[in-house]
């Protein structure tokens, strides 16, 4: 049976990666999916922005939307202050197993919380079973056509408080158009827009962030 392009992945960094080293995992993973096999992963030029949006929310509780295999999972963990923790969701079985062992080789697992499932079953699950309160931050890189819909839920689900802040993936490619129409219409967000380009490519992207007002 061949192995997937996610396991190559995950190998790669098992045999190239330094265990314990964040860095080391994400440009691991930067480096193969450059030059040998393009993959989904925020990737460098995004994740910085991701990082600079970390820096500035320094969240206690964050949640992400499409663990993959784990890329953005060990660059937010990475960044997250002493006791504070990341919550990913992920609904396919293969990816949620990768990027488990994708997030113990990085060495953050006790920072990180996989939950394996659909948004719509996990998301009001938050408050009671995962004893979240609030979510200070969320990053979207899941399915594009989820982004409205679980953005709502969140807002139906109380998870968010005054200052809370999502920043979402792939506004340009693939794109998420109901979303930036459902979220710049929004008098309860405040939105801004930040150009890149698609991981690993020569392809405009962006990212949105938007900061509930309350
Ligand atoms: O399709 C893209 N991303 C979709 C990403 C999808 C990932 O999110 C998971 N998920 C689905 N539901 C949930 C949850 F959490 F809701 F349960 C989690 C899916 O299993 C998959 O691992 C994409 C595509 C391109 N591209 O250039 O084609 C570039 C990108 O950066 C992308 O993110
Ligand atoms: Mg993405």
């Amino acid at each position: 049976m061949n192995q997937s392009k996610e396991q190559r992945i995950l190998n790669f960094v098992l045999q190239n990666a330094v265990r314990g080293d964040p860095c080391s995992v994400l440009d691991t993973i930067d480096k193969y999916c450059s030059q040998k096999e393009w993959a989904m992963n925020v990737g460098d030029e995004k994740g910085l922005i991701l990082d600079k949006t970390l820096e500035e929310v320094n969240p206690s509780v964050a949640l992400e939307l499409g663990t993959y295999c784990g890329y953005s999972a060990v660059r937010i963990a990475r960044l997250l202050k002493p006791g504070a923790r990341l919550l990913t969701v992920e609904f396919n079985p293969e990816f949620a197993a990768i990027a488990k062992q994708m997030i113990e080789f990085a060495g953050v697992q006790d920072k990180v919380k996989l939950l394996e499932g659909p948004s719509e079953e996990i998301i009001p699950q938050l408050k009671k079973k995962y004893e979240v309160g609030t979510l200070d931050f969320v990053f979207l890189d899941h399915w594009k056509d989820r982004y409205t819909p679980d953005t709502i839920l969140l807002q139906e689900c109380n998870l968010l408080k005054k200052g809370s802040v999502l920043l979402a993936d792939n506004i340009i490619v693939p794109g998420a158009p109901e979303f930036i129409n459902y979220i710049r219409n929004n008098p309860r967000f405040q939105c801004t827009n930040y150009p890149s380009h698609l991981e690993y490519m020569k392809v405009v992207d962006a990212m949105e962030k938007a900061v509930f007002l309350g």
